[in-house]
């Protein structure tokens, strides 16, 4: 390990966030009484550009008016490459009461992305007198993005969460799909004439969660773009979870439920987390540092791995 600590990521549940456009209204009551840790306002791509304007009173208002519970609220803007972005921080941060916690930019290309975006955030909020500090959320969902994940999470104390976006990444990548995350059909491997579906998402995935982990971000797995596969969405989820990730996104509310599942840990695995640091207590106390549980090896590294399980359990109250 470096001298350098791995930072801790932000200390607050994000299994799953639900989205929700700014130009339905009629949905913000629903997505306050869901299941979701993270509620995702949008500006950007659920909304038509003759929408924006009503989308972002709708959102003001709601911000104010409607009971979020103790959920993570967000709103995602619109990209740095249209002319909406601006105004959509500018009007909520003058306008949105405090109960927003957060601000969610997409396609996120670089550094100098996030510093224009803080710049703003920054200006606005001390213009107004704002005592809640804003925090960032990103999107990795573009070539540029992926090539420099780890400047990006390294990119603002106010960043909290990355995202994988599939479909615009997907798009920005000329990947031949029109799926939004899951497993793709054309990518398969063969051996003895039996077909394989490996991720195609996998190295997007594991570079997100790396340059997370090293900043202290919290890594998050995007959409699954068809809803009606509720096997599909837990079987990325679950990968996303192996993978490091903490949550994934709804774009649909019967996917709040699946996402809560894949990343609340089990009652066995936390059960088999504690026997472990119990087991490892034990060899310790007898002046060991490895020993066998259920005929395998656990070491102090085994201690660090039980942790990760008993840490997530404990932050969502399990
Ligand atoms: C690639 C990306 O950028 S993904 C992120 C941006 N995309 C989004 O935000 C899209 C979010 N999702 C949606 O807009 C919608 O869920 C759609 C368009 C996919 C489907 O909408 P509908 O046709 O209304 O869905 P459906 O009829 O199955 O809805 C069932 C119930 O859930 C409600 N519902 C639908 N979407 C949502 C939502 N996002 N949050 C809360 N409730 C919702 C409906 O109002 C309906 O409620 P009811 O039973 O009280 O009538
Ligand atoms: O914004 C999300 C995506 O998948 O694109
Ligand atoms: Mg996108």
């Amino acid at each position: 390990m470096s001298f350098r600590l791995q930072p801790a990521a932000p200390a607050r549940p994000n299994r799953c966030q639900l989205f929700g456009p700014g130009s339905r209204p009629a949905l913000f009551e629903k997505m306050a009484a869901s299941a979701a840790d993270v509620i995702n306002l949008d500006l950007e791509d659920s909304v038509a550009p003759d929408d924006k304007a009503q989308a972002r009173r709708n959102i003001i208002q709601a911000i104010g008016d409607v009971d979020w519970g103790t959920k993570h609220l967000s709103v995602r803007i619109n990209g740095l490459d249209t002319p909406f972005w601006y105004r959509d921080v500018v009007d909520l941060l003058e306008n949105a009461s405090e109960r927003l916690d957060q601000i969610m930019i997409p396609k996120v290309g670089c550094a100098a992305d996030v510093y224009a975006v803080d710049a703003l955030v920054t200006a606005v909020e001390a213009a107004m007198g704002r005592r809640k500090r804003i925090a960032l959320e990103v999107i990795i969902e573009s070539a540029a993005g992926i090539s420099h994940v780890e400047e990006i999470a390294a990119s603002s104390p106010r960043l909290q969460a990355m995202s994988l976006g599939a479909a615009d990444f997907a798009a920005s990548m000329g990947m031949q799909t029109t799926g939004i995350g899951g497993t793709q059909e054309n990518y398969y491997m063969i051996r003895e004439g039996v077909r394989h579906w490996p991720d195609p998402w996998h190295w997007a995935q594991a570079a997100i969660v790396a340059a997370c982990r090293t900043h202290g971000v919290l890594p998050v797995d995007g959409p699954f773009g068809d809803f009606s596969d509720d096997e599909g969405f837990r079987a990325q989820a679950r990968r996303s979870a192996t993978l490091g990730m903490v949550g994934k996104w709804a774009i649909h509310p019967k996917q709040v439920a699946l996402a809560n599942e894949v990343f609340t840990p089990s009652e066995a695995q936390v059960a088999e987390a504690r026997e472990i640091l119990a087991a490892m207590e034990a060899a310790k106390a007898a002046g060991q540092g490895a020993a066998t549980y259920k005929g395998r090896l656990v070491d102090i590294a085994s201690m660090r791995q039980a942790e990760v399980i008993v840490r997530q359990a404990e932050l969502i109250g399990g």
